[in-house]
């Protein structure tokens, strides 16, 4: 009964919107105003009950509570999705976002390899080549306004898809490239994208009844074919290159060397999950650029003292490399407050998968429960953040200690289901 759902738990709750009420659409999904204002009410609490249209779902706002449902007790809320999300016949949702339990385990310790930091550093040529070839293009705009939107975002496209599978996307000639077209019809943000893919997350069944699919089966198809001729191409060719591709291709025969493995890793496996990369690092990356250079516009007085941390780190090596780029201190709290203040995903989903207590509670959660861990609500409470409207970079450095256990700062997440590519984004994002 969805009236008592929550208090016969003796859980405070947020009162479900009566089906006739004209702002039932609105409680379909957890939009930031939504979430917003069930935040707010919980006012102090360490977790509050709330319904999406009829579907009860946990918001829990307590660090250590959070940390127990991350961690310590991840066993028995790993899973990110319902299992009626993930269709079988669709072959790019085989990926390790959409894949749970055993079958997500077995991946993820797969897949790992690709991110470590040496492979990063062997990549990061490929990011370097798409950016001093965006800086050309950025010469030509001297004195002239950019669209910094479409700009960071075919930065974002350009270097992922190199890393992924090295293609140059001719980023700053779109009309040209069939790639570019195509991956952004499949990544780009927007409502109804928004709205699809909260609808496959919160409430499957409609999803599944209206037949929708998460990217249309034009892109789909088309990206799961193009990385499968790769594959056969560098196969019969033996090209190599230090891209995703050729790392999950050395992982590929490694496992199938390995005896008493089981099916190992299949074409179709590592297209999705270079599909995967793209879909995770595009947006994700896209927004965190964008925020930062929006910040940066508005505090011209940090502008200036990351410039002359950047010259002088030309100064003493003439080139940017991995190690240049890791030692810039100030460009990276600059890149750390733009994710507390503007966390590309606002929040992170859990479903729990075998009835238990709310870690540190005696709230009993049942199998199949809904829970959200509200990233964004987190990062502006002034109970951890001190000023949280205002960008403060400083926050971040070693005096301060921003980071301390205790202040839930999780724009990648937290725990083994974490963000794989979080070196990633800081190899590429800092640049
Ligand atoms: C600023 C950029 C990025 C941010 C803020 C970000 C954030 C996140 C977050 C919050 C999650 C969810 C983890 C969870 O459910 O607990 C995630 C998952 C993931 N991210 Fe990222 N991400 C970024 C860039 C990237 C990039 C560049 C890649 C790959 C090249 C990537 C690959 C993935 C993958 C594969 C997962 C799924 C992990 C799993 O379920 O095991 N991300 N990311």
């Amino acid at each position: 009964n969805t009236c008592s759902y929550w208090s016969a738990r003796g859980v405070p709750y947020v009162p479900a919107t009566p089906l006739f009420d004209k702002n039932i659409l609105k409680s379909l999904l957890p939009t930031p105003e939504n979430l917003g204002k069930i935040y707010k009410s919980a006012e102090g609490k360490d977790y509050v009950g709330f319904f999406l249209l009829r579907t009860p779902v946990l918001m829990v706002c307590n660090p250590e509570i959070i940390n127990g449902v991350l961690r310590q007790d991840f066993q028995k809320f790993s899973a990110n999705r319902k299992p009626e999300c993930v269709r079988e016949d669709d072959p790019l949702s085989q990926h390790l976002l959409a894949l749970q339990g055993e079958k997500w385990k077995n991946l993820r310790s797969k897949i790992i390899p690709v991110f470590t930091s040496g492979k990063l550093k062997s990549m990061y040529y490929l990011i370097n080549e798409r950016v001093e070839e965006f800086l050309r293009v950025l010469d030509q705009y001297e004195g002239k306004p950019i669209d910094a939107e479409k700009f960071c975002s075919q930065i974002s496209i350009s270097s992922i898809v190199s890393c992924a599978f090295g293609l140059d996307t001719k980023c700053m000639d779109p009309a040209n490239d069939r790639f570019l077209k195509i991956g952004r019809s499949a990544f780009e943000a927007g409502f109804w994208k928004m709205v699809k893919v909260q609808l496959k997350m919160f409430h499957p069944a409609i999803f599944n009844f209206l037949r929708l699919t998460g990217y249309s089966k034009d892109s789909s198809d088309f990206c799961e074919n193009f990385i499968k001729d790769v594959i056969a191409h560098r196969r019969a060719s033996g090209y190599t290159r230090s891209d995703y591709v050729d790392i999950l291709m050395k992982i590929q025969k490694e496992l199938s060397e390995r005896p008493g493995q089981d099916n190992g890793l299949s074409d179709s496996l590592i297209a999705a999950q270079v599909f995967s990369f793209l879909v995770a690092g595009y947006e994700t990356t896209t927004t965190t650029l964008c925020c930062a250079l929006y910040e940066l516009a508005k505090h011209p007085q940090i502008v200036e003292q990351v410039r002359a941390e950047v010259l002088e780190s030309l100064g003493t090596s003439g080139c940017f490399n991995y190690e240049t780029l890791m030692g810039m201190e100030l460009l990276e709290r600059v890149i750390k407050e733009t994710l507390r203040k503007h966390p590309p995903v606002v929040f992170l989903p859990r479903i729990c998968t075998e009835t238990t207590y709310l870690p540190g509670t005696e709230v009993m959660i049942e199998k199949g429960t809904q829970l959200l861990i509200p990233v964004l609500n987190l990062h502006h409470d002034p109970i951890y953040v001190p000023q949280p409207d205002e960008f403060m970079p400083e926050r971040f450095s070693n005096q301060k200690q921003f980071a301390l256990p205790n202040v839930p700062y999780m724009p990648f997440s937290d725990g083994p289901r974490k963000c794989i590519g979080e070196h990633k984004i800081n190899g590429q994002t800092f640049k």
